[in-house]
């Protein structure tokens, strides 16, 4: 489809929204259960395209594993090729050719695996031949850049013969991911330590587990942003439960401040519109796919608003700061960098008749534009990249229209 068009719709009713799964615990998940031969019952899996790719690589096991442009199968599935011994290449998009992987690789390198870069040095595509001999147990690395490299060696951690003892070096972003990596491995058996900058997990078994994945948060989000921007409306969110192993279930503080009343149900959660608290500053730094979210949200709905952690943006399916400030433009909003690595979001003060939003290949793109068709009409292009995280996106935006 070459572009969908969003006819303005500032109100609508009480609509029953029926969230898709978490795409990373999906991945998480099924990365473990690779590593215990299948032995476990996963329910739930995310119908994501990065997930359904981690299915189709993990259960047809080609001597080429194409993640497309999935940055967690590329991360997880280069440490799991490494840990099992196996002779891989590991390739994706021209995109995914683009966002490091050097960090892992010399991580894994030190543990003891052999892998080659096939065309730029420290990015995809790799050849990765198999650990032989684990040569140390520490290793040193920067938390700063993605914390999908932290998170692929923790689940191979119990794996190697004499376990891993992970020191995190600087700031460590996304942190709550790494947390989530924790927390579903101590589901499958296995317990890690994380005192101060060092995470210690000893050789051991995972236990064979029935895990079911929750429904996804930073998917919700898009919803929540529609709540804020409309004039009238009421969400019901299937399937989301108030503790989560997903950090972008910050979200519900973040719309608390914009407008949004959660309330948490049987089944799910309640979405209705409130006073506008105002949200002076966020740091993203522990949930970045929350960002484009609340900063499209922040320069409908006017409030003007400072975002700091936004470092990683730069790196993942396209420039997420480039591809903002581009298109918040479209309807004379601002998205300024007023200081290093701090921005400001400066609303729009005219709403044209229309707005064509260029996607960037990528779909958080996409969706975070949506809750524009509440002040005009919206033509959304290449619509399909929302398949990555959220195939049913559209059909679930046709039960507001
Ligand atoms: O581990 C994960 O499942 C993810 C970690 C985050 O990436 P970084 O750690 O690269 O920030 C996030 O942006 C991505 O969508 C999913
Ligand atoms: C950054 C994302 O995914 P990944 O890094 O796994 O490609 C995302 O889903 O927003």
């Amino acid at each position: 489809m070459k572009s969908i068009v969003l006819n303005q719709i500032a109100s609508f009713s009480s609509v029953k929204i029926p969230l898709p799964s978490s795409k990373s615990e999906s991945n998480r998940a099924l990365v473990i259960d690779a590593l215990t031969k299948g032995e476990n019952q996963l329910q739930n899996l995310a119908e994501a395209r990065d997930t359904q790719t981690m299915i189709r690589l993990l259960k047809e096991n080609p001597p080429i594993f194409d993640v497309l442009d999935a940055g967690t199968t590329m991360r997880f599935l280069t440490a799991y090729a490494a840990v099992t011994g196996q002779h891989k290449v590991m390739t994706g998009t021209a995109r995914m050719c683009e966002r490091p992987i050097g960090i892992l690789v010399d991580a894994l390198r030190e543990i003891g695996a052999e892998i080659h870069y096939m065309n730029v040095e420290g990015y995809p595509p790799l050849a990765v031949h198999g650990l032989k001999e684990q040569l140390t147990h520490r290793v040193k690395i920067r938390g700063d850049v993605s914390s999908q490299y932290i998170s692929a060696l923790l689940m191979i951690a119990p794996i190697l013969p004499e376990g891993l003892e992970l020191e995190l070096e600087g700031k460590v972003g996304s942190r709550t991911y790494i947390e989530m990596t924790i927390q579903l491995m101590k589901s499958f058996g296995v317990d890690c330590i994380w005192e101060g900058n060092i995470i210690r997990v000893a050789h051991q078994d995972y236990r064979p587990t029935v895990f079911s994945v929750e429904s996804d948060w930073s998917g919700a989000s898009y919803w929540f942003s529609l709540v804020a921007c409309a004039e009238k409306g009421e969400l019901f969110l299937e399937g989301l439960k108030e503790e989560s192993l997903q950090g972008d279930s910050k979200i519900v503080e973040i719309m608390d401040r914009l407008g949004v009343k959660t309330e948490f149900k049987a089944g799910g959660v309640h979405l209705s519109k409130q006073q506008v608290k105002g949200l002076t500053s966020w740091d993203f730094s522990d949930c970045p796919d929350l960002a484009q979210t609340v900063a499209v949200c922040c320069a409908i709905i006017g409030q003007k608003s400072v975002f700091t952690g936004l470092e990683s943006l730069r790196i993942k399916e396209t420039d997420r700061i480039y591809a903002l400030q581009q298109e918040l433009a479209k309807f004379n909003a601002i998205l300024e960098e007023t200081a290093p690595e701090e921005f400001t979001v400066i609303p729009s003060v005219e709403m044209p008749h229309e707005v064509k939003i260029h996607t960037y290949d990528d779909h958080r793109m996409a969706m975070a534009f949506m809750p524009l068709m509440t002040k005009t009409r919206v033509v959304i292009e290449e619509p399909d990249v929302v398949n990555k995280s959220y195939p049913s996106f559209w059909k679930h935006v046709d039960l507001i229209r």
